[in-house]
């Protein structure tokens, strides 16, 4: 697990170390640049071993301090060194002044415009250094700075990509919610939204080939558009852990030293490890916690009874998806509620998942009399009208509940089933479903994004959480989990964890079977949502091509053989 860092936290970070007394801000722009040389000679060792030509472009705060450290240390390197300045030098903060001053005594600083930088800097350098924007990003740049962004993303044909290393960010990308803030090219402003859907990047393809960010990841890096664009990204540690540690602590937050702040934190499963930190481990388990050993006396109902929800002949497909997941990850009966006329096609399908007919809410209520039923799964192949009638009587049982497919669009049909919500239910909506159920909130996500912090899937989807009164996975590249109370969980299927084979039909039943067998082992909403949600990737990842959602449940025992699970 680790954590992601908004731009708010890391800026309280970075004043609580200044504070301190124990470290300058001079001291942390040295670190911060020297960390960027360093990961440019690990990425391209080869660079490490002549010297070369490097064009840095720097902006008018901190990231552009950054970028004057790294021409200065190319430069004691013997690299030949362009640099370039958008904004005045009399304008830059503190530190950065004092870094250009040192540039100053060794090289030119050339303002920065498209003209010049075509004429001067433009496929010359092994290296181009995008120093203009880091957390700072304010806004959205706008006229010639905007365009000459927009030439460095590839809109003109030239292409940087590959030799771009980006100080913290891609300039232009927020940091908090991953969306790029520049505006698409004017040509397209006209149709703005066909010109720019959520997750299309404005930059024509990848930014950069390397993004360097300092002491933590932040969100923007896994959210949206920032895959896209930072290429890899290196977090480089420059020594403030004291501080964020500090800052954690045990109410999930970050509280900023001096004006009392207080910013949820988020977290990120990247390993089959959870927190060291006590204070976490409720949140992220180890996936050794899928171990089945509890004792001597340990039986199938140890392991929890699900029962998921089945639709009529002919759709009974996911349902029989979800429940061979639920049963793969372990819980200890699955059982498909099903009704008469499907009997036939489930029974002739199905083998150690059991069946019970259920027709009617009346059924239901009657099934839910064996208390053994601890988790419900409905949603998979439903069809609308039947979740709606069963999801009173499955919503008052107040069972742990996931809820996917036609469960949320019946549920988005009707408030009074909105408001049966509670703790144990779990929603599982992709960016459709998700805006049916709140509209509100996915157009704001949805629209253009012009100033920074810009709002992010983790911030909708905590909204969307304290709205339902349960928690909420909003599936996606980027599947944010949050509870009501704002805790969250970035799952990422990125960079190291692309799984573009989970891009088939049923891989969402698969998903929604794995959290419903996870919370009937008895692990809490979060907890259950995240480890399926990573064991859903990690079974994609071992399957790889040709991948259908079949193989996602069968492909379960091998991986989580392969996590150390027992
Ligand atoms: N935190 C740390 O611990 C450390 C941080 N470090 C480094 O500092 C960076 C953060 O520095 P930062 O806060 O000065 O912000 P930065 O990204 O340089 O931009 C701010 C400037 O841009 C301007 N501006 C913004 N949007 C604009 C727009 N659309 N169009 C035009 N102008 C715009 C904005 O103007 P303003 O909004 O004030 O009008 C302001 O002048 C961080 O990313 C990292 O690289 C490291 O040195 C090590 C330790
Ligand atoms: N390209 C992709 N890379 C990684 N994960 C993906 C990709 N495409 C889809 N997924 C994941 O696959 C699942 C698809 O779920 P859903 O949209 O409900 O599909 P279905 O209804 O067909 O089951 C989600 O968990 C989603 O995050
Ligand atoms: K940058």
């Amino acid at each position: 697990m680790s954590e992601l860092l908004t731009t708010a936290q890391m800026r309280a970070i970075e004043a609580a170390a200044i504070e301190s007394g124990r470290v300058t801000g001079l001291e942390l722009m040295e670190r911060a640049g020297a960390g960027v040389v360093e990961a440019i000679m690990e990425e391209w060792p080869a660079l490490a071993k002549s010297s070369y030509r490097a064009v840095v472009l720097c902006g008018p705060g901190n990231n552009g301090g950054d970028g004057f450290v790294i021409a200065r240390l190319l430069m004691e390197r013997e690299w030949e060194v362009q640099v370039f300045l958008y904004g005045a030098p009399e304008t830059l903060p503190p530190d950065a002044k004092t870094n250009y001053d040192l540039w100053c005594r060794l090289g030119d600083v050339l303002p920065l415009s498209e003209k010049d930088f075509r004429k001067d800097g433009r496929n010359t350098a092994d290296i181009y250094i995008d120093a203009i924007f880091g957390t700072g990003l304010s806004r959205a740049p706008d006229g010639e700075l905007a365009q000459f962004l927009r030439h460095l993303g590839g809109a003109g044909g030239d292409d940087y990509a590959a030799r771009m290393v980006s100080v913290d960010a891609p300039s232009g990308l927020c940091l908090d919610s991953g969306r790029v803030l520049v505006p698409p090219p004017p040509e397209a402003i006209a149709n703005l939204l066909d010109a720019r859907p959520h997750g299309a990047p404005v930059y024509s393809d990848r930014f950069a080939a390397l993004t360097v960010t300092f002491q933590s990841a932040k969100a923007g890096h896994f959210l949206a558009e920032g895959p896209a664009v930072c290429g890899k990204v290196v977090v480089k540690d420059i020594g403030l852990s004291d501080w964020q540690k500090r800052n954690l602590a045990a109410k999930g937050e970050t509280r900023h030293p001096a004006k009392g702040l207080r910013i949820p934190k988020l977290f990120m499963r990247d390993g089959p490890k959870g927190d060291a930190d006590p204070q976490l481990r409720h949140l992220t388990y180890d996936m050794a916690m899928l171990s089945k050993y509890r004792g001597a006396g340990s039986h199938k109902f140890t392991y929890g009874h699900a029962l998921v929800l089945c639709g009529a002949a002919g759709k009974t497909g996911a349902a029989r998806l979800a429940a061979r997941g639920a049963l793969r990850i372990g819980a200890g009966v699955v059982s498909l509620g099903v009704p008469a006329a499907a009997m036939p096609e489930v029974t002739a399908q199905v083998t150690s998942i059991m069946t019970a007919r259920i027709d009617s809410a009346e059924d239901l209520h009657e099934a839910l009399k064996d208390s053994r039923i601890t988790t419900l799964c409905l949603g998979p192949g439903m069809g609308i009208a039947r979740a709606a009638s069963l999801l009173p009587v499955a919503l008052r049982a107040k069972r742990k509940t996931v809820l996917d497919a036609d469960a949320l669009t019946a549920l988005s049909q009707d408030p009074a089933l909105m408001a049966l919500l509670h703790d144990d239910c779990i929603l599982t909506p992709h960016a459709g479903e998700f805006a049916r159920l709140f509209p509100q909130i996915s157009a704001r996500l949805k629209a253009l994004a012009i100033s920074g912090p810009a709002y992010s899937k983790v911030d909708a989807t905590r909204e969307a959480a304290a709205a339902a009164g349960c928690s909420v996975l909003y599936k996606g590249l980027d599947t944010v989990i949050a509870d009501k109370t704002g805790r969250a969980i970035l799952s990422p299927a990125y960079y190291s964890r692309a799984a573009p084979w989970l891009a088939t039909a049923g891989s969402g039943d698969v998903l929604a079977g794995f959290i419903t067998g996870l919370l009937a082992r008895g692990m809490p909403v979060l907890v259950a949502s995240e480890m399926g949600a990573y064991l859903h990737v990690e079974c994609a990842r071992s399957f790889g091509p040709g991948l259908i959602a079949e193989d996602l449940p069968e492909e379960l025992p091998k991986v989580m053989r392969a996590l150390g699970v027992a």
